[in-house]
């Protein structure tokens, strides 16, 4: 069976992974030396013939990276390995006895090229004592290039923890396996640099979480109509320059039909997006296939009666901003719901659902997703999605520049605008979190929210069938 490289696991899991490939005819060596051969290459690559020093700990982290060692010297590379303490696992053991090079004392500091980090990998379950991470940091002073081995050491697999602070910054991070939750998660993903993915065979594991691909769209069938293509109702708030950011942007992911729902006509909008002034009654159109509320709601008596009006039409509907923080148990409504809190939004939805606020993120918007009956995207510099029946999507890193006002209405929006499409709430989320990131990444730097919707059509002409 060809391995599963889009699965993030945790430790336990990529154990449990390993071991069955094991069990199925794999020896543990083998694997290591997979491992450590493809990382060799990775170093000798991105080395480019530079001397690379290796930096060996003492599991199997460490094992891989004499599995380097041996495969750069085969290769006439300047290889320094310098064992930061004596490997304690047999393969680690085995791996070291075949490297033929010297092996150097951690009083050693080298300098050059490369530093290929294989101190600690998932294997780390405390913070480094001050001596390793004195030498860490000393080796990485002193060399051009440092790779990580599966994981910076000094980052926690699960959690993406940096268990010790002042960790130097990583110019590629080559996992071994499967992707980690560390490799995507703050505040340890900004230390990654560019990720690379090794692979060993790990097959797929039940209910893993995945990385978010890049959806495949349909372009509107042949005998297509802007009502069949989906008509999507965004109710404008006190503050309508939020639901108008939506709308600009839903308009151009997909939906045939966008409304902005208002009792008034808001100044300067544009000519191709039609403002229904009747308001909340257009909610009764059955023609209706997605609703977007909270952008620009506002927290008053009024917003509460237009998020509960907008649950009450029962259609496929986009919980975003203010309308977050008005959602409580007992809101109306059974149809495909998706929820998009920023941290803050979060944690008054867990306070209004009795849920508790510990535990990794991911953890923590499962039990909202199943709590609230809705597909949960967890907003933030690692966002995440999680759906009501177990499902965590992670998306991958996006561009910083996100972090600009309007990028969540832009989003909520994209959201909305696939809903309308398709009525598919967890596919919608995965889509407009991906269009989001894909938007940003053609905007490239500064830009504004209003740039990031006009570039929804570009991003959204990336992903076409
Ligand atoms: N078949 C396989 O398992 C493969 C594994 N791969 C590579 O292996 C590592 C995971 O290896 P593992 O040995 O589980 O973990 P580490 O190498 O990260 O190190 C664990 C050892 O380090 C000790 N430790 C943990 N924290 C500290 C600390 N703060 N200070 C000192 N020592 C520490 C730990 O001992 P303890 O019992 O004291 O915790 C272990 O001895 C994985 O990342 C891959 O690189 C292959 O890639 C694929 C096959
Ligand atoms: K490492």
């Amino acid at each position: 069976m060809p391995a599963d490289l889009t699965q993030v696991l945790d430790v336990a899991a990529m154990r449990a992974a390993e071991a069955a490939l094991i069990v199925g005819g794999t020896p543990a060596q083998e694997l290591m030396e997979t491992a450590g051969r493809a990382l060799g290459e990775w170093a000798r690559r991105l080395g480019a013939g530079r001397p690379v020093t290796v930096l060996c700990g003492p599991g199997n982290n460490g094992g891989d990276g004499y599995v380097a060692a041996r495969h750069l010297s085969e290769h006439g590379v300047p290889v320094t390995v310098i064992a930061a303490r004596a490997p304690t696992t047999p393969e680690a053991m085995t791996a070291r006895a075949l490297y033929a090079g010297a092996v150097q004392e951690p009083e050693v500091m080298a300098s050059g090229g490369v530093l290929l980090d294989c101190l600690f990998g998932s294997g780390l379950s405390r913070p480094l004592p001050d001596d390793l991470f004195a030498l860490l940091t000393g080796l990485a002073d002193r060399h051009a290039l440092r790779i990580a081995a599966d994981l910076p050491s000094g980052i926690e697999a699960n959690s993406g923890a940096v268990l010790n602070p002042g960790l130097p910054m990583f110019d590629v991070t080559v996992a071994l396996g499967a992707w980690k939750h560390a490799h995507y998660a703050m505040p340890a993903a900004p230390l990654m640099g560019a990720l690379r993915l090794v692979d060993i065979g790990v097959q797929a594991v039940p209910g893993a979480a995945r990385i978010l691909a890049k959806p495949r769209i349909a372009s509107p069938a042949a005998d297509a109509h802007k009502y069949r293509r989906g008509l999507l109702a965004v109710l404008a708030g006190a503050m309508p320059g939020a639901a108008l950011l939506s709308a600009e942007a839903a308009q151009r992911a997909g939906a045939g039909y966008v409304k902005l729902l208002a009792s008034t006509r808001p100044e300067g909008v544009a000519p191709s997006l039609v403002c229904d002034v009747t308001d909340l009654a257009a909610l009764a159109d059955p023609r209706v296939a997605a609703i977007l509320v909270g952008p620009g709601l506002g927290r008053s008596t009024e917003a509460v009666g237009r998020l509960n009006a907008a649950l009450v039409a029962d259609r496929p509907v986009v919980i975003d901003a203010d309308a977050l923080t008005l959602l409580k148990p007992e809101s109306p409504g059974t149809a495909p719901r998706v929820l998009t809190p920023h941290q803050g939004e979060m944690a008054a939805l867990e306070a209004a659902f009795g849920l508790s606020a510990i535990g990794p993120r991911r953890a923590r918007a499962l039990a909202l997703a199943v709590a609230a009956r809705a597909v949960v995207l967890l907003k933030g510099p690692d966002s995440l999605i999680a759906s009501p029946d177990g499902y965590v999507t992670i998306g991958p890193r996006a561009s910083t520049w996100l972090s600009v006002a309007g990028s969540g209405d832009v989003l909520a929006g994209m959201i909305a605008s696939r809903l309308a499409v398709h009525g598919d709430a967890h596919r919608a989320a995965q889509e407009g979190l991906w269009l989001h990131g894909e938007a940003a990444r053609r905007c490239g730097p500064a830009f504004t929210a209003g740039d990031l919707a006009a570039a929804t059509g570009y991003a959204l002409s990336a992903a076409l069938l």
